[in-house]
């Protein structure tokens, strides 16, 4: 199988290697030099047709973070191999996080490259069937439409029905790749307005110059570059649902016309001479603390309570793991070829445990990437932990999976696993009654890794960031406690939490590492 592989490298010596490299492996390469022009190649007036990225991490400008950030705002799904020169796990975790495909360490040898490729273009064909399939179920998604069993989602989807039957602005809270909008999308579904225009913006991938004409729009000729009257997203809204995703990187000056906007229902077009009614029924999501970012004078308090007036919180996925099980069944049905006979069996006990385990820092988001992924490439009949090599990466040695080679005795209610499709319970499309969860394994409290996923001895920074992150959760952010135990001090404890991005108040990683 071969494709267009899109190369991104400020480098030049590296992008001519690895146009060398996909040429000779019978690709076409088109290279880019930085992540703006990385951008400018799959999306816009100059997009081209790419089966593949490769992807450089560190680069001036915009980065191969703020790439696989902006790729998935503009709902640009072509897999993205990573390369960076850092092994680092936290790298990994990030990258992965942000929906990259694969990763692979300077130098890449040609075969792992070549294996990367080929891998990615066999996941980007079932993915185009994929999606042409999932878009005839029509927009009209409701609370249904969630998979979940888990107790601490019961409380979601109350507050989701109970704001469908009104107007009331909503805040829906909660980590990056949680749900937020397929929860703004149920109650869009759910309320009277479901079949008007649902229309989303994210407000951290619009440049800051152009946030204001987005929303409110702007007459011909207002501002260089401003060719046409583009009418803003609160009038394409007009009658339907705004989802305001990432409001709170919404620039303050802008904040002041969404709060006129908000409380008078009306909008200001750039360079118009007069403002314009609109009837919208308004959903903001975000991944930050906004009442932080009040505190820290980022987010204006009065438009803080006008958007906050019914707040949902959706937990991250490691508070409802139980929903996992459940998760992966449906996303493996997603991809599932047609015919029977091309189809897997299920999941085996270990890799479910596996999955379990981990904390999936990309929530559902990296989850669905992850059991895509391993659907697709898996050349057995179940899916094993083989097939999910960069979460084995980071759950081996704190999870015994031999433990869990055993196949399951019986399947979960609705969900076959290593049995689907066999037995008398599963023809008749019948599962077992008997409700058997898959043990649950908590990682081994205490270890660390000492070998990252290619055997290699891991690298000091890393360790020690594991360590320090392993001894806030021992001594539950008792930081003197932390620092003495560590044998440093608190000082010198600060220093490195900076350093790694570590927030002393939870001890989990804010910043991400590249
Ligand atoms: N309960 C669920 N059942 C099935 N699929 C889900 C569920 N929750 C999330 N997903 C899927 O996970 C992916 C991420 O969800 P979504 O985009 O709604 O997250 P988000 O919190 O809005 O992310 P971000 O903050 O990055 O915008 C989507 O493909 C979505 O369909």
């Amino acid at each position: 199988m071969t494709g267009s592989i899109l190369i991104v490298d400020d480098d030049p010596v590296q992008r001519r290697l690895i146009e060398a490299a996909v040429t000779k492996f019978g690709h076409t390469a088109v290279v880019a030099d930085s992540g703006e022009a990385g951008l400018d190649a799959l999306d816009g007036p100059n997009a081209r047709d790419v089966s593949v990225v490769i992807l450089d991490l560190v680069m001036p400008g915009l980065d191969g973070i703020g790439v696989l950030k902006a790729m998935r705002e503009r709902g640009i799904h072509v897999p993205v191999i990573v390369q960076t020169a850092q092994g680092g796990i936290e790298t990994v975790v990030s990258a992965m996080r942000h929906g990259a495909f694969d990763f692979v360490v300077k130098p890449a040898s040609p075969d792992r490259l070549q294996a990367s490729i080929g891998n990615a273009l066999k996941v980007e064909a079932v993915e185009g069937e994929v999606k042409r399939t999932s878009r005839r179920r029509g927009d009209h998604l409701t609370f249904k439409d969630l998979i979940t069993h888990s107790p601490a989602m019961d409380r979601v989807i109350r507050l989701g029905q109970k704001a469908a039957a009104s107007n009331i602005p909503i805040l829906i809270e909660g980590e990056s790749g949680v749900g937020k909008e397929l929860v703004a999308r149920a109650v869009q579904g759910s309320s009277d307005r479901r079949s008007k225009p649902f229309v989303t913006v994210n407000c951290g991938a619009i440049p800051d110059n152009l946030v204001e004409s987005i929303l409110f729009g702007h007459e011909k000729g207002s501002f260089t570059g401003a060719t046409e009257k583009h009418s803003g997203k609160f009038v394409e809204a007009h009658s339907g649902t705004l989802f305001l995703d990432e409001i709170g990187d919404l620039p303050l000056d802008v904040q002041v016309k969404l709060l006129r906007a908000v409380q008078d229902g009306e909008v200001d077009p750039v360079g118009g001479r007069s403002t314009v009614r609109v009837d919208i029924r308004l959903i903001s999501a975000t991944h930050r603390n906004l009442l932080q970012q009040v505190k820290d004078g980022k987010f204006r308090e009065d438009l803080f309570y006008r958007l906050n007036v019914y707040p949902i919180f959706v937990p991250p996925l490691r508070d409802r793991r139980d929903d996992i099980p459940y998760l992966v069944d449906h996303f493996m049905e997603k991809v599932a070829p047609a015919d029977p006979r091309r189809r897997l069996n299920g999941i085996s006990a270990a890799a479910l445990a596996m999955l379990q385990a981990y904390d999936w820092p990309g929530n559902i988001r990296q989850l669905e990437n992850a059991v895509f992924r391993a659907s697709v490439l898996c050349e057995g009949d179940v899916l094993t932990v083989e097939e999910f090599p960069q979460i084995r990466a980071q759950v081996d040695g704190t999870v015994n999976l031999d433990a869990h080679s055993a196949p399951l005795p019986h399947a979960l209610p609705g969900l076959a696993i290593e049995s689907r499709g066999q037995g008398p319970a599963a023809e008749d499309g019948i599962a077992a009654t008997e409700f058997d969860a898959p043990a649950r394994l908590q990682p081994r409290f205490g270890t660390l890794r000492a070998l990252d996923e290619r055997g290699n001895v891991r690298a000091l920074a890393d360790v020690e960031l594991e360590m320090i992150k392993l001894a806030i959760d021992h001594y539950n952010g008792q930081m003197s406690e932390v620092a003495r135990r560590l044998g440093i001090g608190r000082s010198t404890l600060y220093r490195k939490l900076k350093e790694y991005g570590i927030d002393p108040e939870t001890g989990r990683i804010d910043r991400l590492a590249s």
